[in-house]
């Protein structure tokens, strides 16, 4: 009896040699390669006589083999297999690379039929390379599969692979699908599904197929993400009881909490009460004051003698919020340390030793925090800063510090409900939807390199009113150094032309730790009145008197991107500004300055960049923790998504662990598909 779990080295044909071919491409055994679905489809044109071939194109055709095969070397490495195929209506040229095998398969007199690109040409008609079969039915579907292919490895190879496979093994494939879902849904069975996704008759039954299978993962991920959520709430935790001691910090505060605030913290404190972890994700957009929310729930903590850790995604911001903890923090006898790579070893040691003791009350830093070395006495609340940097299983390698410590997760991207769901299924969110009061709208222009002088011009303006400004270099993906270049380079440039009578300061990635502190200081304390950057000052940085942001070439951002950078600027009382140097011809880009333009609100934007990337990279699954999934997308199918969210609420309700008979395929199926995402991320 055949198993899916059969290996495919041992299936017909295969080998050891494709076996290794196909492990490249995640495929191993028998249901890889049912569930390795096309990326494509190629619709192929009805069989054609040769005279009937007027021009080059992709032609599906049959001949007879007439001369033997020719073999000849090109050069090393590549040698060529040439005959002639006819039919009643005309003769032509058929070769092959490298592949000897083609001697034993056409012999003369053998029909064939060839796929491929033909040309035609004052001496005739010639197919390179095409794809061959002998046997006219696996010819009958005119739409073809198009996979993902490695090097060595065709479509003809993967294709007549998975024929095979589909032919001899469908019959194994299980439904775990409940026949009520199915019904209710109207979904396809598995089995129609799998054949119909490789080799449909026809894009009507392709697409049934999908639907199926879009429904299906992300049913199965969604009721994971459920589960795990449910195994947490599950869990004892420490429970902290409210101490009147942060009441009265929250009173010394030097402004009061927005309502959204508030609500927030009540939430946090509510979770922190119970006995069970706390697991939560707040979203504010930028600028919405949720570093001091951070600070409220830690000293909940360490009121009731345990100790907490924040760690944010750059050295710029854990040297930021340690410095806004011990302002704010002064008069209160709490211990607080900064921990990140630069910390000198003597003092690191230090801080090791005094958070193993208890001698450190909370502890800030950046990815360091979660080195083996580093380990607490008693942690019991984890707050990491800008999840989207992290992902799930960083957050889980820093949680397992602590006897299943309390976990908040700090986010400024905002993402819709239906995405926060699959996202972050294991935590709770809650929303800080409201600025800080006195907040300007920040206005926002977009503008071209030719009228680069006159927004100089105006940056001189603001600084003469004592306000100051930040420069943003253009990102440059592929490569740091490129990006830090074109930074000096602006910053060599206003400097010695527009700037002379100011100071311009110079801030990259690459800048030794104190470097950066020293210039972040600088301008901090407004002595640097331009700050010339790379994207390291996107995430959290916290300058209220810088009213203007300029962001060079900014058609290499993503909106989500613009509008962090944008937040540095508006965080005080000024009308502050932001200007987009576009040199981007596409619409696209375009598009993006005109909603910059029109919209502060993150939430809006977030949406705005989903529908304008779509199915792209609005965050990289990947980043989240989130295995990468098959066939669904989370943007494409988003209306999918959301019907799917509705019935696997219902589903945990009934039955939380799936343990009734009709849900014991689909647990099955959750498990082999994202067992060991469900074990990386239960805590
Ligand atoms: N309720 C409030 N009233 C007035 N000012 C506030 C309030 N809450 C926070 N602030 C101030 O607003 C500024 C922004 O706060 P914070 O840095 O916490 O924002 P954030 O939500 O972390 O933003 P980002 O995601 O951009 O880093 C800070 O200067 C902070 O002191």
């Amino acid at each position: 009896m055949s198993s899916l779990k059969e290996s495919i080295q041992y299936l017909k044909g295969v080998g050891p040699k494709k076996a290794s071919l196909l492990n490249n491409i995640n495929i191993h055994t028998v249901e890889d390669i049912l569930y390795y679905f096309p990326r494509d489809y190629e619709a192929r044109k009805d069989l054609i006589c040769l005279n009937k071939i007027n021009k080059s194109g992709k032609y599906l055709i049959k001949v007879r083999i007439n001369s033997n095969i020719e073999e000849s070397k090109v050069r090393k490495g590549l040698k060529v297999y040439k005959c002639i195929g006819e039919d009643n209506t005309g003769k032509i040229r058929i070769s092959f690379f490298n592949s000897p095998f083609i001697k034993n398969l056409f012999h003369i007199g053998r029909e064939v039929y060839l796929y491929g690109e033909v040309k035609k040409s004052f001496s005739g008609l010639q197919i390179t390379h095409p794809e061959y079969k002998f046997n006219e039915t696996e010819y009958k579907n005119h739409i073809m599969p198009i996979y993902n292919l490695t090097r060595g490895l065709n479509q003809n190879d993967l294709s007549k692979l998975t024929y095979k496979v589909i032919q001899d093994h469908i019959t194994i494939v299980d439904e775990y699908i409940p026949e009520c879902i199915r019904n209710e849904y109207r979904i396809c069975d598995i089995k129609y599904a799998l054949k119909n996704i490789h080799f449909p008759q026809s894009i009507e039954k392709m697409k049934i197929s999908k639907y199926r299978l879009v429904f299906e993962e992300l049913l199965l991920l969604q009721l994971a993400l459920f589960m795990v959520k449910n195994q947490i709430a599950n869990e004892e935790g420490v429970s902290f009881k409210h101490k009147n001691e942060v009441d009265d910090f929250i009173k010394s505060l030097p402004f009061q909490l927005t309502g959204a605030q508030r609500n927030v913290v009540e939430e946090i404190k509510k979770d922190l009460e119970c006995d069970k972890p706390m697991n939560r994700l707040v979203q504010g957009d930028v600028g919405s004051g949720k570093t001091v929310v951070a600070l409220i729930s830690l000293l909940e903590a360490v009121f009731n003698g345990y100790q907490g850790a924040l760690m944010a995604p750059t050295e710029i911001l854990a040297q930021q919020h340690y410095e806004g903890c011990i302002k704010l923090y002064e008069g209160l006898d709490v211990k607080v340390e900064l921990l990140t790579g630069s910390t000198k070893a003597k003092k690191k040691e230090q801080i090791l030793n005094d958070l193993k003791n208890g001698n450190v009350d909370i502890v800030i830093g950046t990815h360091s925090l979660i080195q083996d070395k580093v380990e607490f006495k008693n942690l019991a609340l984890v707050i990491t800063d800008e999840q989207h940097r992290f992902g799930v299983n960083q957050r889980n390698v820093f949680a397992k510090k602590g006897i299943n410590p309390n976990i908040l997760v700090m986010t400024a991207t905002p993402i819709p409900r239906t995405l926060a769901l699959i996202l972050y299924g294991d935590l709770d969110v809650s929303i800080i939807d409201e600025l800080p009061p006195g907040r300007k709208e920040i206005k926002t222009y977009g503008s071209t390199e030719k009228d680069k002088g006159k927004v100089y011009e105006f940056i001189k303006k603001e600084v003469e009113k004592g306000r100051q400004a930040y420069v943003v270099a253009p990102l440059v993906e592929e490569s740091e150094t490129l990006e830090i270049n074109s930074a000096t380079e602006i910053y060599e440039n206003i400097k010695e032309h527009y700037f002379k009578d100011y100071n311009v300061g110079l801030v990259h990635g690459k800048m030794k730790n104190k470097d950066k502190e020293e210039i972040m200081n600088r301008f901090k304390n407004g002595e640097v009145h331009i700050l010339v950057a790379t994207t390291v000052i996107e995430v959290g940085v916290n300058v209220p008197n810088a009213s203007i942001m300029v962001i060079e070439n900014s058609e290499r951002f993503g909106l989500a991107q613009l509008h962090q950078l944008r937040g540095r600027v508006g965080r005080g009382e000024y009308q502050s500004y932001c200007i987009l140097i576009n040199n981007g011809k596409s619409p696209v880009a375009k598009e993006r300055v005109e909603i910059m333009t029109k919209t502060n609100d993150g939430f809006i934007i977030a949406e705005e960049d989903l529908k304008i990337r779509g199915p792209g990279e609005f965050f990289g699954t990947i980043q989240h923790g989130i295995p990468q999934l098959k066939m669904a997308n989370l943007f494409r199918h988003m209306k999918i998504l959301k019907l799917v969210q509705k019935k696997a609420e219902i589903i945990i309700k009934e039955d939380p662990v799936l343990k009734s008979e009709k849900y014991e395929g689909l647990k099955k199926k959750i498990i082999n598909e994202f067992g060991k995402f469900i074990e990386n991320i239960s805590l």
